[in-house]
């Protein structure tokens, strides 16, 4: 680690959300690009900086910047230029030099202390002066909580998102209860927490310490998709986990009911913990799903001859289980149509979007992700949203996402279709809940044989099987789709049977390969084969799904190679390289996680701030200099800088987990020998495989394949929502 003084003579660039910038600085009169987290970096500061020097390909020698810690400027010329700068609002450089005329060296203890002084200077208000003084303290508030806090191994961006949720008080919370640090918006992994806490001489015993220990237990859980977990797993995992004995942590957890801190529900003789926003979540499912089941229905005079009417129109016949569905929808506040591919789930939306708007009904269509809305759009020939743009999300409040509609500000639609609901989890189908009007229809499209849902609850299958609420199952394949063998087989896999061997002519086939040679069988057919022979588009067209992240199959090892194959380094094609990945403008990319902070531009020109996890795109743009990046996904160009870079990740393979909700022209599926036992299971490959649309070829073990299909194992999710719906006494 090396150290570099000087103070800063231009800001390249400054992103005042991260805090990452790029600035000139005059270093003993010698002038270095200094990179990195420096945030509320101004001219005329002094800074002390630590890190090391590297060349960078395109800019040459730069300072990249590990740690920051900046004096203020000493004397009244550098107090001048930084107050000229802009930095403070309000003060420009005619108003800077009245104020520091007037005040001299004492200028900046003045901003700080004394704003009431600072008014009487021409061009100034009391009002600018108190904005002036705010965003002063703010800066530097903010950057002795990034200097503490990195004393205790914290990077500057974790320390700006907690001061943006703390406040001023930062430092002071972070001392009274080190573990904080484990929730929001940090979200620091308990042992860190812990011995930061051991080193304030907190005990082992603390109450603060059981509590935050039980919580993180519960968040970890939350991750694996339980939203609860029953007493008899948390109390002896907690007492492992912290080293306290069951009884003194059955008192804490006791506590922390009294106090809300965690919830909890008991059903045949099990009581099961939550952390509060969970059990929130599932009462209000619960409670609304059966509120909607029980308001009286405003049926349809006649479904039989209304469905019989639209077959003549529509020059169709329906299948019986499709006249159900639809019959059912048109009968029923509330519904599920499940089935898997070609089963005729598609056609019977559209007939049930066409008989609700004959009455005059507004229908609005939704999916959880933007491929499946896109899709969703596509096959209804009309406007379906994100679950999240239909909620629009309110971006003014703090980290915590909050949309725009809710029971104040409900949707003006009279029936909501939801798409794909088995990759909805249970907060966001909470929040779509608290937007639609109590006597909103709901139409829940989804498969449940597909994966559950990333984020907590298994709400569909929940939904399913509390019985609450209609259920038709469309089984049939209609003969369009059963022409396709990818089709054949997804069926075959949901009833325990392997592919059918290969055809001559087929859009779905086995090829056998194993480690290091199935490697290269995929790379082959993704960057040579499918192109010659089929005319895919190897970036656009094609998509891997790996099981696995790791082995020669995985994600990583095939990343590295289709992106070397796929787009190499060129020249005038940039490239920056964050935390050890390189980025370069055509890569196929993914975003990992929600994120409300990316901003993005749409082709119409709308604007807006988001991006999610699952959201694939190809990198358009990079500026290495300013380390930013644009990605283009569907019809968004978002744009990418410092930490939010880390969420992306090169997508030219992908996990079959991540690929939920979208499907792809052509997909690979490697199912090596070495592919791990525990991600043998029946609800993954047919995942995979019901990605693909026109072509599909497992590459590996049949050996793998088949113990793929064979386990049928149903994911244990902990969650309490079908007992609940059930429940007489919940409403
Ligand atoms: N009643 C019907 N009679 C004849 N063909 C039908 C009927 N219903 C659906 N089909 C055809 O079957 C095929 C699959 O239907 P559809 O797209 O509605 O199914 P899906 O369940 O939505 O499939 P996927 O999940 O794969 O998109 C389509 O080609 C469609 O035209």
């Amino acid at each position: 680690m090396e150290h570099l003084s000087g103070s800063v003579e231009h800001i390249t660039f400054a992103n005042t959300d991260t805090g990452f910038a790029v600035v000139e600085l005059d270093a003993e009169g010698e002038l270095v690009t200094a990179v990195g987290t420096m945030p509320g970096v101004a001219e005329g500061e002094e800074v002390d900086l630590e890190g090391e020097f590297v060349t960078h390909p395109s800019f040459g020698p730069q300072f990249r910047v590990n740690s920051f810690t900046c004096r203020l400027p000493q004397d009244t010329a550098a107090v001048l230029r930084y107050l000229a700068s802009g930095v403070l609002p309000g003060i420009g450089p005619v108003t800077a030099r009245r104020i520091v005329d007037e005040f001299g060296a004492d200028t900046l203890f003045v901003i700080e202390n004394q704003p009431e002084l600072l008014a009487k200077v021409k061009g100034m208000t009391a009002s600018k002066a108190r904005a002036a003084s705010e965003e002063f303290r703010r800066v530097f508030g903010v950057r002795e909580a990034i200097t503490a806090l990195a004393r205790l191994g914290l990077p500057a961006a974790s320390a700006i998102a907690l001061y943006r949720a703390l406040g001023p008080a930062t430092l002071d919370l972070i001392h009274e209860n080190p573990y904080l640090l484990c929730g929001a918006p940090v979200y620091l992994p308990f042992d860190r927490a812990d011995d930061i806490a051991a080193e304030m001489n907190f005990e082992r015993e603390a109450r603060i310490r059981i509590q935050a220990g039980l919580a993180f237990i519960l968040r970890h859980n939350n991750g694996n998709g339980h939203t609860c977990l029953p007493a008899f797993k948390l109390l002896p995992t907690a007492a492992r986990f912290l080293g306290v004995d069951e009884p003194t942590l059955r008192e804490t957890l006791d506590a922390g009911l009294a106090e809300g801190e965690f919830d909890a529900l008991e059903y045949d003789g099990a009581e099961y913990i939550y952390l509060p926003e969970f059990l929130r979540a599932e009462m209000l499912v619960a409670g609304h799903l059966k509120a909607l089941m029980s308001l009286p229905l405003q049926k349809m005079k006649d479904p039989d001859k209304a469905i019989g009417l639209l077959e003549l129109t529509g020059g169709i016949r329906y299948a019986p289980l499709q006249r159900q569905a639809i019959a059912t929808a048109l009968t029923s506040n509330c519904m599920v149509l499940t089935g898997g591919p070609g089963t005729g789930k598609t056609t019977a939306i559209n007939a049930i979007i066409a008989l609700f708007e004959q009455q005059a009904d507004r229908v609005f269509l939704a999916a959880p992700t933007g491929r499946a809305a896109k899709r969703m759009s596509e096959l209804c020939r009309r406007e379906a949203k994100t679950i999240h743009r239909l909620l629009e999300v309110d971006y003014s409040g703090p980290d915590q996402i909050r949309f725009t509609h809710n029971e104040k500000n409900p949707l003006k639609c009279d029936v909501v279709i939801v798409d794909e609901m088995s990759m909805v989890d249970v907060q966001l189908f909470e929040s779509l809940l608290r937007a639609l009007r109590p006597q909103c229809k709901i139409v829940l499209v989804g498969d449940g044989d597909q994966l559950p849902s990333v984020g907590p609850g298994n709400v569909l299958r929940d939904v399913v099987d509390s019985g609450v609420v209609p259920v038709v199952r469309l089984t049939e394949i209609f003969r369009q789709a059963a022409e396709s063998q990818i089709v054949r087989t997804a069926h075959r896999i949901v009833s325990g049977e392997d592919p059918e061997p290969n055809a001559r002519e087929g859009d779905c086939f086995f090829l056998q390969a194993d480690g290091e040679a199935c490697q290269e069988l995929v790379c082959e057919l993704v960057s040579a084969r499918l192109p010659r022979t089929y005319g895919f588009d190897p970036v656009e067209d094609i998509q891997v799904l790996c099981p696995s992240k790791l082995g020669p199959t995985g994600t990583a090892a095939l990343n590295a190679r289709l992106q070397q194959l796929l787009n190499p380094p060129g020249p005038g094609k940039r490239q920056l390289t964050y935390f050890g990945v390189t980025y370069r403008e055509g890569d196929k990319v993914m975003q990992v996680r929600n994120n409300y902070d990316i901003l993005y531009e749409r082709e119409d020109g709308e604007g807006g701030v988001g991006a999610f996890n699952g959201d694939l795109g190809v990198i358009e743009a990079v500026d290495p200099r300013a380390g930013s990046l644009r990605v283009r996904a569907d019809d968004r160009l978002l744009t990418y800088s410092g930490e939010n870079i880390r969420e992306l990740e090169i997508a030219y393979a992908v996990t079959i987990h991540k690929s939920q909700g979208s499907e792809f022209g052509a997909v690979v599926l490697p199912v090596a020998a070495d592919t791990p036992k525990r991600l043998c299971y029946r609800n993954l490959i047919y995942t995979g495989v019901t990605r693909a649309k026109q072509l599909l070829v497992l590459a590996g073990s049949r050996g793998t394949l088949h113990a793929m299909i064979e386990n049928d194992r149903k994911m244990l999710r902990y969650s309490c929502l079908t007992r609940l719906l059930q429940d007489e006494s919940v409403c």
